[in-house]
């Protein structure tokens, strides 16, 4: 029944005006799925790879559509994913691209899902999904190389911890969004948007966790529940070994520096979570600051795990964090990411369900972070393609896909 039948791949739009993959997926009993790649900006090093869309497309026609088509079921998740990376033949997708593997990938449980009639994240996650929500990271002030001009810390993330539903935390983080636009203008600051929609105020990293620390609090007592937050530092993009350490414009901090500041933040602002604190080499420096904050916070590996078993293990070795983010087209395919969250999960890490920089109104990452019972999902706080994720966890929350 969910034998696939037909792969239909064109480049579209992303929220940057890049072109991406997007993929179709129809099998023979009429099941239909559409999915879209998504693209980052602070890649990881170590990251599956994305190849120019037209490239990708043409690769994907060429190798992995005749092994899908006729061949393999939708309905089985682990078999389309095994065909592409047979069709591949490589371990980082770099022959087809990873931007076209994900997309079908991708497209592919959408069909399978259409096919049983059942919502994506229940085919995903079992019918005994769907009682837990993720807390919605909001991107609400950021700069790093998603906007120019602005903080050295890529992103200031509200963490609405006590909001006593997904929707009211989807909200929280918007009203904290717009506390902070108010906050800036009382300050005379003006400020742009970055990529995700955060502002990116020509500031200081210092003034950035006052003006956010207080949004949340004003918000957080507006509504009568605990709002957090947290960071993403996207340390690999600040380090230069050169330099010596990492670099925040004139200052540069030596590792030892680097996981004192962070150590003080967590600290001084109470963080919940922070996201790669350090290079995505640095094990040991992740490992030793798990080591003195790990219990008060979440320490994310981002560029340091990117989604794949074999780093994510060598941290568990080392005790390199306590959390992964979780990005399907990091690693090109869902059964791929499905495996990062299990072997997470055996050994007490959260798993974290991210979007990219560069996104587009898909909504598969919302599905996913239910299926997977994720602790936290990081897709932004407004615009378009982010709230296209928001809005589906409401959805998902409401029995309404
Ligand atoms: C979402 C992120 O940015 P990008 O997609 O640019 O890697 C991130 O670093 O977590
Ligand atoms: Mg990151």
């Amino acid at each position: 029944m969910t034998l696939i039948t037909d792969v239909r791949l064109r480049r579209v739009l992303d929220s940057r005006g890049n072109p991406t993959v997007e993929a179709d997926v129809l099998t023979q009993s009429g099941g239909f799925g559409r999915a879209a790649a998504p693209s980052g900006a602070s890649t990881g090093e170590y990251e599956a790879i994305e190849l120019p869309p037209s490239e990708a497309i043409a690769a994907a026609r060429r190798h992995a559509i005749p092994r899908l088509v006729d061949e393999v079921h939708a309905g089985n998740q682990r078999e389309v994913d095994g065909a592409l990376r047979a069709a591949d033949g490589t371990d980082n997708f770099s022959e087809i691209g990873a931007n076209s593997a994900v997309a079908i990938s991708m497209a592919a449980a959408k069909a399978g899902a259409d096919v049983l009639g059942a919502p994506l994240y229940q085919h995903l996650g079992g019918a005994f999904r769907g009682e837990n929500f993720p807390v919605p990271l909001g991107n609400v002030v950021g700069g790093g190389e998603h906007a120019k001009e602005a903080t050295h810390i890529q992103e200031f993330l509200a963490a609405p911890v006590g909001a006593p539903s997904v929707s009211e935390a989807v909200f929280a983080n918007a009203a904290v969004h717009a506390r902070v636009s108010e906050i800036l203008d009382e300050n005379g600051t003006p400020a742009a948007k970055g990529d995700e929609g955060a502002w990116a105020p020509p500031i200081s990293d210092a003034e950035a966790f006052d003006v956010v620390d207080q949004a949340v609090s004003d918000v957080s007592d507006e509504l009568g529940f605990e709002i957090g937050f947290g960071l993403d530092m996207a340390a690999a993009e600040l380090y230069d070994e050169d330099e010596g350490g990492y670099v925040y414009g004139d200052d540069v901090k030596s590792t030892a520096e680097q996981v004192d500041y962070v150590a003080d933040m967590v600290a001084e602002y109470d963080l919940v979570y922070v996201e790669d604190p350090l290079d995505e080499d640095d094990y040991e420096g992740f490992a030793e600051l798990t080591d003195r904050v790990g219990e008060q916070t979440l320490i994310c590996g981002d560029d340091l795990f990117v989604t794949n078993v074999e780093r994510l293990q060598e941290g568990i070795d080392a005790g390199a964090g306590n959390s992964i983010l979780i990005k399907p087209n990091q690693i090109g395919s869902l059964s791929d990411a499905f495996d990062a969250v299990e072997l997470a999960v055996r050994n007490g890490y959260d798993a974290v369900i991210s979007h990219r920089s560069g996104e587009t109104e898909d909504t598969t990452i919302a599905h996913l972070a239910v299926a997977t019972d994720a602790a936290f999902i990081k897709t932004g706080t407004v615009q378009g393609e982010r709230t296209a994720k928001l809005n589906e966890l409401i959805r998902i929350a409401d029995d309404a896909v």
